[in-house]
């Protein structure tokens, strides 16, 4: 069932193009020329309940924009949004109990209260009963491990504490889909971990959606079971990471490390790209012929002393995606 459904979606926005000078700038007061900027330009997708989606672009692709309308913020300018089959728009308050949303640069934290009340506060806000208080605090403890800084004041906690404590206080209510915009921005690699790992216990004991927007790609291949590609404000992929990457890199590299020099044998799914010393790499396409399947026919014919197959950069394939959708 499709948790997010978003179709022909469109933000615009008025900007006032400024002039230069003192003569521009009394000008743009009295006579603003304004400018119709499009942040989304007609975007469609739906996304299925209980996975973990991945929203990436380059910068000003409309990522936030897209993000805010679907958790009620802005107001798309065309086009409908629902979310757990709701107006975010018509139904805020009704949506917004649905949703859990954390921003990697601002904390929605109380900045004058220790971590524990606030969640505490949360508590009663949204009426939380105690058993199931306790087991999402069990489950939040377990993986972010806030009890170490759970009686600190959220001004004295650290930058990876602090995100902790965000996306724990964006569980108390027991959202269905949770937003995380740029969630590892700026940690350590011990915080990146907890908050993969959290992530994933999330979605998989509570089946919670997450839709994710981040410029780090370990993000993307360690927790995204689907993409959606933005770029202009346009969709530009949308499929699990690996058949977008296929699709713009299908091939693969077989390098094989020889004992002693031989006759290379050619292969009629395969071809020698390069040779060096005793070295070769043979470029196949995954689709025609499987990795051990090439090396189940090679090795009878070479004497191999090593061997490893090369995938394809995923870090390249966004950027050509990037590149080809500018
Ligand atoms: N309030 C606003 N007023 C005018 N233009 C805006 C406003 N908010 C966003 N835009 C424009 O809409 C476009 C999309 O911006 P958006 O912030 O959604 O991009 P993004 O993909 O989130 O970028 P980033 O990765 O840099 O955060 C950009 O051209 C931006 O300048």
């Amino acid at each position: 069932m499709a948790i997010i459904e978003v179709k022909d979606l469109v933000k615009e926005f008025v900007v006032v193009r400024k002039k230069t000078g003192l003569g521009g700038a009394v000008k743009s007061l009295f006579w603003p020329e304004k400018e119709i900027v499009r942040g989304v330009d007609g975007l469609s997708f739906d996304i299925e309940q209980g996975d973990i989606v991945g929203y990436i672009g380059p910068n000003g692709a409309g990522k936030s924009t897209t993000i805010k309308m679907l958790t009620g913020i802005l107001h798309p300018t065309e086009g409908e949004i629902r979310v757990c089959g709701m107006s975010p728009q018509k139904e805020r308050k009704a949506v917004v109990r649905q949703l859990g949303v954390v921003f990697g640069q601002r904390t929605q934290l109380y900045w004058d209260l220790r971590l524990g009340e606030t969640f505490e506060l949360l508590k009663r806000i949204y009426r939380i009963e105690d058993k199931r208080f306790r087991e999402t605090m069990d489950i939040l403890n377990g993986v972010l491990r806030i009890q170490d800084f759970i009686d600190t004041p959220v001004r004295q906690l650290s930058l990876g504490q602090r995100m902790r404590g965000d996306l724990a206080a964006a569980m108390i209510h027991d959202p269905t889909v949770l937003f995380l915009d740029e969630p590892t921005i700026g940690l350590d690699a011990d915080a990146k971990h907890a908050i993969r790992e959290f992530i994933l216990t999330m979605n998989r004991e509570r089946r919670m959606t997450v839709v994710l927007t981040t410029h780090d790609l370990d993000d993307v291949e360690l927790l995204c079971s689907q993409l959606l590609v933005v770029n202009h404000g346009k969709l530009v992929e949308d499929g699990p990471l690996d058949a977008i990457v296929n699709k713009l890199s299908p091939h693969r590299l077989l390098m094989i490390e020889l004992n002693h020099s031989a006759a290379l044998p050619d292969h009629d799914r395969a071809r020698i790209i390069r040779q060096d010393g005793l070295k070769v790499w043979y470029q196949f396409d995954k689709s025609a012929i499987t990795a051990s399947e090439l090396i189940a026919d090679l090795s009878g014919k070479l004497p191999i002393r090593d061997l490893s197959v090369q995938e394809p950069d995923i870090e390249d394939a966004i950027r050509e995606v990037y590149r080809t959708t500018a």
